[in-house]
C-alpha cells in the first residue's frame, strides 16, 4: 500500500503524459493527471490535429493545379465554413479523451500544477502526494520581446481566425511560418514573411527548400531574408512592423512564428531539484531529471531530438515500461521521420544529404519519381527524392518533395529502421497501383 495519494501523478495532458497514464492505469496504478488548459494538450487541439485539417481542402486545391486543361481551376475555399468545420471536429477529441482517462480509472485535476517538493505537488488550492512524477508540459509560442508585441498573434490564434485578412505577415522562418503562409498564398491573401536569417527552414534538405520557396514566391509569397523585427505601432484598423533595418510594413495580421518556449516557469522545478535549461529540462538515459522519481517527457524536454508528437508518444511509452519495470534498458531513439506540411510536403528520415556530402561511405542519388511515376504520381512532375545508400547497399537516409512526402517516408522510415535491401524489398509484393510502389520499385532498382 503505497503512503502517497497517486502511484503516478502527471502534470500536462498531452501525447507526453497519456499513453503513459493509460499504461499504468491499466497496471493497477493509481494515476492522477493535472491540466491547467484543455485536455490532450497542443497537438489534439491546438497543433497537428486542427493544422491538417484546415489544410485540408487546400491540399485539394494543390492537387487541381495538376491538372490544368482537364479539370476547371476555379474552385475556392471558404475559410469561415471551413472554420465551422473546425470547431464541429476538433473540441469534441479533447472531451472524448476526458470521458476516455475517466473510465479507465484516472483522476483529472484542472488547474496548475506546482511542485512542492520531490512528491507533493500544489494544485490550486489543493496538494497532492506521488511516488513518481512525471513532466510533461510541453511548450508555448514565443513572443518578440518588441514595442508594440501585444499587436501580435500566434499559431493558436491563426487557426482561431474566423477569416483570412486581405494581408497577413508571419515573423519567423521555421516550421509554422511554411505551412502556414502554404495555406493564406491560396486564400488570396497578401502574405509576407520576415526572417531574421538568410534562409528558410534550417535542417532541411537545401535544394527541397529553394523549390519550395520559389514556389511559393510563384504563388505571391514575398520574402524578406536578414531583416530584424524592431517594433509594431497600430495605425488605425492596421499595423506598421518596422525592421532594424528601416524596412516597414502595413498589414492587417502578424503572426508571431519564432519558435516554442519549453513550460519550465512556475513549476516549481527548485523546489524538487529538477534541473533545467532555457531548452528544457534536463534528464538521464532513462527520461529520469536530477530528482530520480520525477521523469519528464515530450516537448518540455531538453533534447536534440525533434520536438513532435511522435517523438512524445514514444518517451511517453518508454516511461510507462521503465515503471513498470516492462523496460529496464536506458531509452533508444530509432530513426526518427520529420515532416514540414506545407504544399507540397517537405519529408526527412535518417541521414541527411548535408551529413552524406561529410562522407565518403555514403551516395547520393536523386530519384525524380514525380516524371518516372506521371499516372501513379497524378502529375506532380517536380516530386522527387534524395536517398543515401551505405556500402553495403542499404537505405540509411531520404528527403522527399513532394504532396504525398508524409506517407512515403513512413515507408522510408521502415526500410531505413529494419534495413532492408533489393533483395528483402524483392521478397514482398506491394499493392499496384500506388505512389508508394512506385517509389519501392525505384529503390529497389536503386540498391542494387
Ligand atoms: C501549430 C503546431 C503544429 C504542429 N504540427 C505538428 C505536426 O504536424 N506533427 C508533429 O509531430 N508535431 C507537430 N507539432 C508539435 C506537437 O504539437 C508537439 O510536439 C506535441 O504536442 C508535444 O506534446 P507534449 O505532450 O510534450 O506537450 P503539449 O501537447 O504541449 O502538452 C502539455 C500540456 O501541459 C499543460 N501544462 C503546462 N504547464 C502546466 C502546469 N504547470 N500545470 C498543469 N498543466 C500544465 C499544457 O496546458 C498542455 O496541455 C505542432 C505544434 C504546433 C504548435
Ligand atoms: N510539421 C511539424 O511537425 C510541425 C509543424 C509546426 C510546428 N512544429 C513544432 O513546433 C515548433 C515551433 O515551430 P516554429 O515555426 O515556431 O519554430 P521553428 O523553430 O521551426 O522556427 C522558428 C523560426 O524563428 C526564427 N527566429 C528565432 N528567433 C527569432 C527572433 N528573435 N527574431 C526573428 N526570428 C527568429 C528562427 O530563425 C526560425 O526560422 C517546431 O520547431 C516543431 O517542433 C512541428
Amino acid at each position: 500500500m503505497t503512503r502517497y495519494d497517486y502511484d503516478v501523478a502527471f502534470i500536462g495532458s498531452g501525447h507526453a503524459a497519456w499513453h503513459a497514464a493509460m499504461a499504468l492505469v491499466q497496471a493497477d496504478m493509481k494515476v492522477a493527471i493535472i491540466e491547467e488548459d484543455t485536455i490532450a494538450g497542443t497537438c489534439t487541439n491546438f497543433g497537428c490535429n486542427p493544422k491538417i485539417l484546415l489544410e485540408g481542402p487546400f491540399e485539394v486545391l494543390e492537387e487541381l493545379g495538376h491538372y490544368k486543361g482537364i479539370l476547371s481551376q476555379d474552385t475556392t475555399v471558404d475559410w469561415p465554413s471551413l472554420m465551422d468545420y473546425k470547431k464541429k471536429v476538433i473540441p469534441p477529441m479533447s472531451e472524448g479523451l476526458r470521458q476516455m482517462f475517466e473510465q479507465q480509472g484516472i483522476d483529472i485535476h484542472m488547474n496548475h500544477g506546482t511542485l512542492q517538493d520531490a512528491h507533493t505537488i500544489a494544485v490550486g488550492e489543493e496538494t497532492f502526494t506521488s511516488d513518481k512524477i512525471i513532466i510533461a508540459t510541453g511548450q508555448h509560442s514565443n513572443a518578440l520581446d518588441i514595442p508594440g508585441k501585444e499587436y501580435t498573434s500566434n499559431s493558436r490564434d491563426f487557426m482561431d481566425m474566423e477569416s483570412m485578412p486581405e494581408h497577413i505577415t508571419f515573423i519567423g522562418g521555421g516550421f509554422i511560418t511554411a505551412e502556414f503562409a502554404s495555406i493564406a498564398i491560396k486564400t488570396g491573401a497578401e502574405v509576407h514573411i520576415i526572417t531574421h536569417s538568410d534562409e528558410m527552414l534550417r535542417g532541411f534538405n537545401r535544394k527541397h527548400v529553394g523549390m519550395l520557396t520559389k514556389k511559393l514566391e510563384s504563388e505571391g509569397v514575398h520574402f524578406h531574408y536578414n531583416e530584424d523585427t524592431a517594433e509594431i505601432s497600430k495605425d488605425g484598423g492596421r499595423y506598421t512592423l518596422r525592421t532594424e533595418s528601416g524596412m516597414t510594413l502595413s498589414t492587417d495580421c502578424i503572426i508571431d512564428a519564432t519558435g516554442r518556449v519549453p513550460n519550465v516557469a512556475g513549476l516549481g522545478l527548485e523546489n524538487a531539484g529538477v534541473r533545467y535549461t532555457k531548452n528544457g529540462i534536463q534528464t538521464d538515459g532513462y527520461l529520469r531529471t536530477a530528482q530520480p522519481n520525477i521523469y519528464a517527457s515530450g516537448d518540455v524536454l531538453d533534447k536534440t531530438i525533434p520536438k513532435l508528437t511522435p517523438t512524445a508518444t514514444f518517451e511517453s511509452e518508454y516511461i510507462a515500461a521503465h515503471i513498470t519495470g516492462m523496460n529496464t534498458e536506458p531509452l533508444k531513439y530509432p530513426a526518427i521521420p520529420n515532416v514540414l506540411y506545407t504544399l507540397p510536403r517537405l519529408a526527412t528520415i535518417g541521414t541527411t544529404v548535408a551529413e552524406a556530402e561529410e562522407d565518403d561511405a555514403l551516395t547520393v542519388k536523386t530519384v525524380e519519381f514525380g516524371k518516372r511515376l506521371l499516372f501513379e504520381y497524378k502529375n506532380e512532375t517536380d516530386a522527387q527524392m534524395d536517398i543515401i545508400i551505405d556500402q553495403d547497399k542499404r537505405l540509411v537516409g531520404a528527403e522527399i518533395y513532394g504532396n504525398d512526402a508524409a506517407d512515403l517516408v513512413n515507408v522510408l522510415t521502415f526500410a531505413v529502421n529494419q534495413k532492408v535491401t533489393a533483395q528483402d524489398l524483392s521478397a514482398m509484393i506491394f499493392a499496384f497501383p500506388s505512389p508508394s510502389s512506385g517509389v519501392i520499385d525505384m529503390l529497389k532498382f536503386e540498391l542494387l
